[in-house]
């Protein structure tokens, strides 16, 4: 607002009627009291801009701070005084001494026209008074009261000389304030550069202004007609802020124990979420593995059996040859087994086709000895064979006596029937 248009008047109020910095800084203490649960450190600090330099209020002789900007602190006033306060009352005496130290002048609209932009800062930090799982977190809020020297028209305020150079730095920061709130009012894209560091206002307040920030502006006109031009100023830069959207979060500060003690939190709750997410297709590996298992019992037990009769067969063979090969040392007219060396004569013991008698073997199969050299047929048998009696004689020794039939020595007696025919 305009000068003598009542901002300072807003900010500080009357010892009857107490404005927004007294009644803001007992609503604080009220809260932190409710709030059992927290233990709040709460610091104060006043500063004011003053033809574009910045004084410390609550330091008497302090001029020109600079400056600074850190990753940790962000932009800063160096070597600004901070007091620690515990109650409402320790703040505003510290106002009282800083109002003292601000600068006024008279000029023809104010006989207290303030000359200055002051900023009374309240850092308040608090963490939880017992451990929580949340870890030992800090929270860091500021609050700036912030109270602008008027706009003015220099005719109308009559400044010259001091009045007069103040006048300007004040008209110039106010018209960089302007400027950066409706750089902030345009469409995200279309921003560009944010001027804020044309003025020391802009530059202290950045993100106040357009940061993690929820600000509030209190802008004050004069009713009298012969001020519309500035009190229509006044509304236009009161309507641009109105479209300035900022994203307010909570800030917190985390100890080296706090911090280790959320990451660890984080760490289970991976580990947890890792554990529940595997575990069905670890389930279905083991499954799959049990079952492939199984089968290879089957298919080894299998095998084991197929094994076992083998060696049985082979067992039984082996002790029949032995056998025989007894039996034929007893009797030189018998066939003898060296004469079957040949392993495919040696093979028609395994054949189905065989006739098998306790102490005898197959001699011959018809398919592997075609002309039946196998089996001379003794010479006191004549040309006909009595199939017991061929056993008898050859003691056991039997052979494929189908295949007898079809030797050329062989001769077939004539059946009885075509005897009598
Ligand atoms: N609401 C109000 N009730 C009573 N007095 C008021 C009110 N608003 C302003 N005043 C008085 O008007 C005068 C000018 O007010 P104030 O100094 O607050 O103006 P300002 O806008 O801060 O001016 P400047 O920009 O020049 O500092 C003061 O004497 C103040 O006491």
């Amino acid at each position: 607002g305009q000068t003598s248009s009542g901002k300072t008047f807003t900010m500080n109020g009357s010892g009857a009627d107490p404005g927004i910095i007294p009644l803001a800084v007992r609503d604080i203490f009220d809260t932190a009291a409710e709030a059992a649960d927290r233990v709040f450190l709460i610091r104060v600090s006043y500063m004011e801009i003053y033809n574009e330099e910045i004084n410390d209020l609550l330091t008497l002789g302090s001029e020109k701070l600079p400056i600074h900007e850190s990753l940790e602190r962000g932009v800063y006033v160096s070597g600004l005084r901070e007091e620690i306060v515990n109650n409402a009352e320790q703040v505003l005496q510290l106002l009282e001494l800083g109002e003292a130290n601000r600068h006024f002048g008279e000029t023809n609209m104010n006989v207290r026209s303030s000359r200055s932009h002051t900023i009374f800062r309240m850092v308040i930090e608090s963490s939880a008074k017992h451990q929580t799982n949340s870890g030992d977190a800090i929270r860091v809020s500021i609050l700036n009261l912030v109270d602008l020297a008027g706009s003015e028209r220099i005719p109308k305020t009559g400044a010259d000389g001091v009045r007069l150079k103040e006048g300007k730095h004040i008209n110039k920061s106010l018209m960089i304030l302007g400027n950066v709130i409706n750089k902030l009012s345009e469409n995200g894209k279309q921003r560009g550069h944010i001027p804020y560091r044309d003025s020391k206002l802009t530059r202290i307040l950045q993100s106040a202004l357009g940061g993690n920030a929820k600000t509030s502006i209190i802008c004050t006109a004069a009713p009298e007609e012969i001020h519309i031009e500035e009190t229509r100023g006044t509304l236009q830069f009161a309507s641009r802020a109105k479209c300035v959207s900022n994203c307010a979060q909570v800030n917190e500060i985390l100890t080296d124990a706090a911090l280790l003690k959320r990451q660890k939190l984080e760490i289970e709750e991976l580990r947890k979420k890792l554990q529940g997410s595997h575990s069905e297709d670890l389930e279905q590996l083991i499954l799959k593995q049990r079952n492939d298992m199984h089968k290879s019992e089957l298919e080894r037990d299998r095998l084991a059996m197929e094994l076992e009769e083998e060696r049985r067969l082979r067992e039984t063979l082996e002790h029949r040859l032995a056998k025989q090969k007894m039996s034929q040392n007893h009797n030189n007219t018998d066939i003898s087994v060296e004469q079957f060396a040949d392993s495919s004569q040696l093979d028609v013991l395994k054949t189905p086709d065989s006739k098998r008698t306790p102490d005898g073997f197959v001699a011959s199969r018809s398919h592997y000895l075609k002309d039946a050299e196998f089996c001379p047929i003794p010479e006191n048998l004549g040309s006909v064979a009595d199939e017991d009696l061929w056993m008898q004689l050859n003691k056991g020794c039997i052979t494929d006596l189908d295949m007898l039939e079809m030797t050329s020595d062989f001769k077939c007696p004539p059946s009885p029937e075509d005897t009598t025919a």
